[in-house]
């Protein structure tokens, strides 16, 4: 019985195209009623439910005469275009059936990764919450052209389980878990409980069903940033759902690694794109991964990048191995011209950190 997913106060369930769709690759409507009967059944027992949904291409198939999944990008975003619609349709009506009311949040992995436009979707999702609907969301594929090749819904899912502060991330997907290699290689066997990523050895080399994108390799990335944000995490069966959020042993658990940490430096160390590099050397390094100190403009040896006050940065240290990201102080150019004096010189003496501890995250926290 894993009791952190039964009692889970809050929980993220992503649902992949294979698992949404029938032989024939179109949107299989008892299986989003299913979806719909079962997450009622969770938000009506007080629980917080984000329902991360792929399949808008799937159910845009068919209404645009198309027979499998396209393989060039714009088709494959137009029939998204088409198909988002509907799906969300299919669940609106699903989950009134049992007098849940929903809301779709298109959103793409950059919206979740820019400070200003992340706090505004917390914003839309906690006053969801508050009022008592379930967000259902999907990647924004008119414009997010990366999602669709590497299939980041898994990302994304991962992303909103630690935005929402989840307890739990339920992946759910037409395998039922993760096995040391594609479940048709001869000796494959299921895994039922990862305590530790960074030593599973599995193969994800080949990529999976007809109509998904990402495979498992992509789920080892959500399990990966969800872990760490303290989230527990089950990969499984569609099929298995109602068991999995029961606790039951289903599918493979991934135990959280790592105690909650402030929004923003998770984030900073799973989502950001830095904007810019600062080279530091041996003595700046060391005070940032011993010391516990910030980073001042003393110890840069060399900026690169073009980025304001504020943005996300990575420090390198000199053997060439990153040392953490933080929230930079000043600007690229403000940056090049404060690294020239020392702190001790008249007019400089009062200089702010470059990245302050509390803004940053290192690749040893
Ligand atoms: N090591 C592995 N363990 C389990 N499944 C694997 C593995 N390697 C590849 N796969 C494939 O990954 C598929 C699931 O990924 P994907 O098709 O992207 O699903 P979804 O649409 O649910 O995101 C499985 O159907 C399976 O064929
Ligand atoms: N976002 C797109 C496709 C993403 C996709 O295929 O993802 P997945 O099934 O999770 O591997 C959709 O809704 O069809």
């Amino acid at each position: 019985m894993r009791s952190e997913i039964a009692d889970a106060k809050r929980v993220v369930v992503k649902v992949g195209s294979s698992s949404l769709t029938g032989p024939d690759g179109h949107l299989d409507h008892g299986r989003v009623r299913e979806l719909a009967r079962l997450l009622s059944a969770l938000h009506g027992r007080g629980a917080r439910v984000v329902l991360v949904t792929s399949g808008a291409i799937a159910a845009g198939l068919l209404p645009l005469g198309l027979t499998r999944r396209p393989r060039d990008l714009e088709t494959q975003q137009a029939a998204a275009a088409v198909g988002q619609g509907l799906l969300v349709r299919h669940y609106a009506d699903a989950f009134a059936e049992h007098g849940v009311t929903v809301a779709q949040l298109l959103l793409t992995v950059e919206d979740v990764l820019r400070p200003r436009t992340y706090r505004n979707a917390l914003n839309t999702i906690s006053r969801l919450f508050r009022l008592g609907v379930v967000p259902i969301v999907n990647e924004n594929d008119t414009v997010a052209t990366h999602e669709i090749r590497f299939g980041d819904n898994d990302k994304l899912a991962a992303l909103i389980a630690h935005l929402v502060r989840a307890d739990a991330l339920l992946l759910m997907s037409d395998v039922d878990g993760l096995y040391t290699a594609h479940p048709d290689t001869p000796g494959a066997r299921r895994i039922d409980r990862v305590d530790d990523l960074t030593t599973l050895d599995v193969d994800t080399s080949r990529v999976g069903s007809k109509v998904g994108t990402g495979g498992m390799r992509t789920k080892l990335q959500a399990a990966d940033i969800a872990t760490q944000a303290g989230v527990s995490v089950v990969l499984g069966h569609a099929d298995d759902l109602e068991r999995a959020l029961a606790g039951d042993e289903v599918g493979t658990f991934f135990a959280p690694v790592r105690k909650r940490r402030p929004r923003r430096l998770l984030w900073l160390a799973f989502a950001a794109e830095p904007r810019g590099f600062l080279h530091v050397d041996a003595g700046a390094r060391d005070a940032l991964l011993h010391g516990k100190a910030s980073l001042l403009a003393a110890g840069i040896r060399e900026v690169r990048g073009v980025f304001s006050e504020g943005e996300p940065v990575e420090m390198i240290g000199p053997d060439g191995h990153p040392v953490g990201r933080g929230f930079v102080a000043y600007s690229s150019a403000d940056l090049e011209h404060e690294m020239g004096h020392s702190s001790s010189e008249a007019g400089h003496r009062h200089q702010r950190p470059v990245v302050h501890r509390d803004h940053m995250m290192l690749a040893t926290d």
